[in-house]
């Protein structure tokens, strides 16, 4: 099983609320929008690769205590877990995006968001992150393919889930 992150940095602007997406350039998922993120490395937690991957895909840099938890995703692939999903969002960070081999950073209104152009679980459960709430979700992929060529199947979601014992272990 994969054991990933994503971080949704948002900033306030008098037009309305923008959340920094990427367009990614190589890997799983590879010119769809997502948001910064990726695996954690050995010996690393959540917050810490939510950091590091914010820092090496964008540019910019977070404190892992601005890091709100606001999503777990399990996505099965032909009924095995492939990867388990840390999802954080913050509005404290410094520096301006800038591009990585990875990463096309880019800000978007959070009415806005081009769900078409990304992963088809995202419609489900980004909307409640971005609102604020906290959302724990199953995604069910099919298909004996990797799972950005899978048929997504099936899903369960709960909102309003509580994060409080996963920030005091540094999840
Ligand atoms: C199945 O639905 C998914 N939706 C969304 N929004 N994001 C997903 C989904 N499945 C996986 N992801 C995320 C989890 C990670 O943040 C990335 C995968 O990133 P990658 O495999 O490229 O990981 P890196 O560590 O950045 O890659 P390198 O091995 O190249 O360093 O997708």
């Amino acid at each position: 099983m994969i054991e990933a992150t994503l971080c949704f940095p948002l900033r306030d602007l008098e037009s309305g609320t923008e959340v920094l997406l990427i367009e990614k350039r190589r890997g799983l998922g590879e010119g769809w929008y997502n948001g910064p993120g990726g695996k954690l490395e050995t010996g690393e937690t959540p917050r810490e690769c939510a950091v590091r991957e914010t820092r090496e895909e964008v540019g910019l840099e977070v404190d892992p205590r601005d890091l709100e938890k606001a999503a777990e995703l399990t996505f099965l692939l032909d009924g095995a877990i492939h990867t388990f999903c840390h999802v954080y969002r913050t509005t404290q960070f410094a520096g301006e995006p800038r591009e990585s081999p990875e990463a096309r950073p880019e800000w978007v209104d959070v009415d806005d968001v081009p769900y078409e152009q990304m992963w088809e679980d995202d419609q489900l459960w980004l909307p409640h992150v971005l609102a604020g709430e906290t959302v724990a979700g199953e995604f069910q992929f099919e298909g004996g393919k990797p799972l950005d060529e899978a048929a997504f199947v099936d899903h369960d979601i709960e909102r309003g889930v509580s994060f409080d014992g996963a920030a005091r272990a540094n999840e």
